[in-house]
């Protein structure tokens, strides 16, 4: 890859390598835009096939933050560090801790969270060497894991999306088939099935098939069989780039609303979806809950007000479908319109002089 001309071909800011031999620390964070603020993104850590590979995560991931902070009306930047390794084998407390160091040397461009592989124990030992991070325990009188309120998100926004589809937002007897049970999907299930939506489950991780099937009634299918399944709704809630050449021909449902994120392989595949009128809720308005109520700590965290504006997914998404319509595009362009559009208001909003103790005028003579 030529890093700066990827770099700057997608406005990236800056890119920051930290190594630290003696715990095994090897973490790329990428900051994508801070025009709205600090730029607030999840760790991920994960066994990457290549370096060239943790670095086009995480610059990709930092620029899907951008535009999930922007259309959720945050005042936040995109940001995003992904970790090389094993989490279930490569961790230890010295890790996080001069991993927290290297944050609190950006001090406050970036504030960190937890994303795939990461927890709030690793966030609790970043917070020991900075307040730059999020989704840290309850105990410090934080929000802790971020995935619960996540899936909260997902299921208003699944609401909105089934209301553009089916002309009614209740899930009663809608079959929905979710990809992946874990941490979100867990308890949007827990949501589908209360309101009385019909199952249909992969994973594979055969315990957590087994704990939906038990707990849901959910039918578990293998992890091939999920795109084809004769559902209302598909709920992509594992991995990226899973509405793609292959798996389109296969779907059924007229619904796609899940938590993964960047869901579409190619810009390409949400115009095909959007042509064969599909209903696509965009990955990362659905799916920015978890955010939402990470960010409201910045403000002293307030449970009631970080759920009401979590709730607001719903309004956001039928905003987006109606752009949508108005302007003849699929949603996923509506979304990043809206994204888009907010940042360069703020950017020109900002632009005046405004003298700071920097200031050429400030300076001693
Ligand atoms: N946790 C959060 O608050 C947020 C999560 N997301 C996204 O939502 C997705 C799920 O996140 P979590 O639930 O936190 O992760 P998780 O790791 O707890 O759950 C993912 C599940 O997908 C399963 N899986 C992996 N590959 C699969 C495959 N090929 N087929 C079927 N299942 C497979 C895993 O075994 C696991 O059970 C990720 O894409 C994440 O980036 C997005 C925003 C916030
Ligand atoms: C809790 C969030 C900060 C996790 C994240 O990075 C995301 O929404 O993808």
């Amino acid at each position: 890859m030529e890093l700066f001309k990827y770099m700057e071909s997608h406005d990236y800011e800056q890119l920051v390598i930290c190594q630290d031999k003696t715990s095994g620390l090897k973490a790329i964070i990428a900051i994508h835009d801070t025009t709205l603020g600090p730029a607030l993104g999840g760790t991920r850590m994960w066994t990457y096939a290549s370096e060239e590979e943790a670095i086009e995560d995480a610059l990709r991931l930092a620029k899907g933050m951008t535009y999930k902070n922007a259309a959720a009306g945050l005042n936040l930047g995109g940001g995003k560090t992904v970790i090389i390794g094993n989490p279930k084998t490569d961790k230890n407390d010295e890790m996080f801790r001069a991993f927290g160091r290297f944050i609190e040397g950006l001090n406050g461009r970036y504030i960190t969270a937890e994303d795939v592989g990461t927890t709030e124990e690793d966030m609790d030992l970043i917070h020991l060497e900075t307040d730059y991070v999020t989704g840290v325990s309850a105990e410090f009188g934080s929000s802790g894991n971020p995935s619960p309120v996540t899936a909260f998100g997902v299921y208003k926004g699944m609401k909105a999306a089934a209301k553009e589809a089916f002309g009614s937002d209740s899930l009663e007897g809608k079959v929905i088939a979710v990809q992946g049970v874990g941490n979100v999907a867990y308890t949007l299930c827990e949501h589908l099935h209360e309101e009385g939506a019909k199952l249909i489950v992969t994973d594979i991780n055969k315990e957590a098939v087994q704990r939906a099937v038990d707990a849901f009634g959910a039918i578990a299918v293998g992890t091939d069989e999920i795109y084809s399944q004769e559902a209302d709704i598909f709920a992509p809630c594992a991995l990226g780039a899973i509405i793609n050449d292959d798996t389109i021909p296969q779907l059924k449902a007229k619904v796609i609303a899940g938590s993964a994120n960047n869901q579409l392989k190619n810009p390409e595949h949400g115009d095909t979806i959007h042509e064969m009128g599909i209903v696509y809720a965009p990955d990362y308005v659905i799916n920015s809950g978890g955010v939402i109520n990470v960010a409201d700590e910045l403000a002293g965290y307030n449970s009631e007000r970080a759920l009401k504006r979590v709730a607001g997914i719903y309004d956001t998404i039928e905003k987006i479908f109606a752009i949508s319509k108005r302007d003849n595009i699929p949603s996923y362009v509506a979304a990043d319109r809206l994204a888009e559009e907010r940042i360069a208001r703020v950017a020109k909003s900002r632009s005046q002089f405004l003298q700071n103790e920097k200031s050429v005028l400030t300076q001693k003579k």
